[in-house]
């Protein structure tokens, strides 16, 4: 290759001509999806439109009706057995309900990211090598918890126990991260922190990241591409800068549209009162809800 040759994109995931179904529902159809590596990809779209059904099969947890998903140079709806753990171990996954095992100590959670590389079940924490409960400990440093080491995991708030979850997932030394709505279940701090961090973390480490999130205004912050399903059609997918939210928001389709034309009339009514309120005496009575509330309104 001479200098001016640019360098091949480094493919980890090609995803080409995805249909799953499932009966008679069509979770995705024709999906596509290549992403190189040191990528942040989200996924958005409405609550059933294949975020998470995408995800699962690239890590071979689902297996596709039709069409091919090549993860990391091999085709993984092909693998089976050993050479599947194989790929499932260079792939971390954090989902939205943490996954975590409650009773155990918060150390004892992120070690269990290493039972791959481990032959059979471990019981207590004297079972692990002595260099992985380092290698967990310092995964607990980077996410901020390692005061929490043996702590149990239920007694965490779920922003912690999301960073738990991260943790595990780093123990397996990952190249990508697939994370299923990750901060569903928290609140708009927390949200912020785990992405920060998923974000600070892949970067460090060069990690391929692809992401689904319902918060479009998260996602534009933090992607750096944002891919829209809509019924299990890839119906987006750019750069996240640049894009505004009005043109993401097209891809919650008729919803958004529904939502939008509310929004008109509620600015319309609000107007026309305004304008009302000006024109009437100053003792007039205060102004009729625009919707009289309950089963007992007249008009
Ligand atoms: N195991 C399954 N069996 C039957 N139908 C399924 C299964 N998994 C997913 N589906 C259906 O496939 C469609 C896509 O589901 P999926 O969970 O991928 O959507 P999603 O975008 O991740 O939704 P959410 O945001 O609510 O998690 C839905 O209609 C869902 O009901």
């Amino acid at each position: 290759m001479n200098e001016t040759t640019p360098a091949a994109p480094d493919v980890v995931i090609d995803v080409e001509g995805l249909t799953k179904e499932f009966g008679s529902t069509v979770a995705l159809r024709d999906a596509a999806l290549r992403v190189e590596r040191g990528e942040i990809v989200v996924l958005l779209g409405l609550s059933g439109s294949g975020k998470s059904t995408l995800l699962r099969h690239l890590d071979g947890l689902d297996t596709p009706t039709s069409g091919s998903v090549r993860v990391l140079g091999q085709e993984v709806p092909r693998l089976q057995g050993r050479r599947l753990r194989a790929l499932r171990s260079r792939i971390g996954f954090v989902f939205q309900q943490f996954e975590l095992v409650p009773s155990l100590t918060v150390l004892e959670n992120v070690l269990t990211g290493a039972l791959a590389e481990l032959r059979g079940p471990r019981l207590g924490l004297w079972s692990y090598p002595k260099r992985l409960k380092l290698t967990a400990l310092g995964h607990l440093d980077r996410v901020g918890l390692l005061d929490r080491a043996y702590q149990r995991a239920d007694t965490l708030s779920g922003g912690q126990q999301q960073r738990v979850a991260i943790a595990r997932a780093l123990m397996q030394d990952p190249e990508i991260l697939l994370a299923d709505e990750p901060v569903a279940s928290l609140d708009p701090e927390s949200s912020e922190q785990v992405m920060a961090l998923i974000r600070e973390i892949a970067m460090d480490a060069g990690l391929t990241v692809v992401c689904s999130l319902h918060q479009v205004d998260l996602a534009l912050s933090w992607g750096d591409r944002i891919v829209g399903l809509r019924h299990g059609e890839v119906v987006l997918d750019t750069p996240a800068e640049g894009l505004s939210k009005a043109e993401v928001m097209e891809i919650y389709g008729r919803v958004a549209t529904a939502t939008a034309e509310l929004e008109a009339i509620e600015r319309e009514l609000v107007d026309e009162l305004g304008a009302a309120d000006a024109a009437a005496p100053e003792h007039s009575a205060a102004p009729e809800p625009l919707v009289a509330a309950g089963p007992n309104r007249t008009r």
